[in-house]
């Protein structure tokens, strides 16, 4: 039977890259997706943008919104410090399948813990399911039209502090305009675009990182 594009990109980081070696496994994709499909990973250029975020905040806890194959996830953890814990959300089963697999080849499954489900149910749970208190860090990176809602659901939920940060991929292309008016224009929220690239194409996108305020 024909096989999907994160089969086919699970298996690229299975030939290509080394077991344990989370930067060796970033490279594989990034090249699978240069040189063979695209796929909506943030990509190597807006890929180092994450990274300067990450290693500035060097957060304890970690909460990304859409895994889809684990590439950002990998990426991340990568960076964080021992006896961090990056969260992440993923509602499609087969995603998740892969992510799993992406994930374990990186040799990172201590530091992540991926949660099936949409990001709507699982919010509200988080401090009960998994014992956070709040992030340091939110990576969005699922449906456009859910970062709003889900902002402020985290908001709600009391899973943000003074000073956490909120990275958004994609507020160019295929664009945030809700969300992106909404930190650009809260008091509680102090918010920078950094111009970039859609991955692996000439089209302008960029990540919006926001600090609450409280
Ligand atoms: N509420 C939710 N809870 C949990 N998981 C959820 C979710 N909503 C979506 N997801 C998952 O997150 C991924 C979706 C990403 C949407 N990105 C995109 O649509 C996207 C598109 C382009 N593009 O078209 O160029 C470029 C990009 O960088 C993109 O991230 C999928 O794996 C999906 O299953
Ligand atoms: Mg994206």
């Amino acid at each position: 039977t024909q096989s999907t594009r994160p089969q086919r990109m699970l298996a690229a980081v299975q030939k290509n890259a080394t077991r344990g070696d989370p930067r060796s496994v970033v490279k594989a994709i990034d090249q699978f997706c240069r040189q063979k499909e695209w796929a909506m990973n943030v990509g190597d250029e807006k890929g180092c943008i994450l990274d300067s975020v990450v290693s500035e905040v060097n957060p304890a806890t970690v909460l990304e919104l859409g895994t889809y194959c684990g590439y950002s996830t990998v990426r991340i953890a990568s960076l964080l410090p021992p006896h961090a814990k990056l969260i992440t959300l993923e509602f499609n089963p087969d995603n998740a399948v892969i992510a799993r697999q992406v994930i374990a080849w990186a040799g990172l499954e201590d530091k992540i813990q991926l949660v099936e489900g949409a990001s709507g149910d699982w919010i509200p749970k988080m401090k009960e399911e998994f014992g956070v208190k709040t992030f340091d860090l939110v990576f969005l990176d699922h449906w456009k039209d859910r970062y709003l809602p889900d902002t402020k659901l985290m908001e709600e939920c009391g899973l943000l502090r003074k000073g956490s940060i909120l990275l958004a991929d994609n507020v160019i292309c295929p664009g945030t305009p809700d969300y992106l008016e909404y930190v650009r224009n809260s008091p509680r929220y102090k918010s920078q675009y950094f111009k970039s690239h859609l991955e692996y194409t000439k089209v302008e996108d960029g990540l919006e990182k926001s600090v609450f305020l409280g």
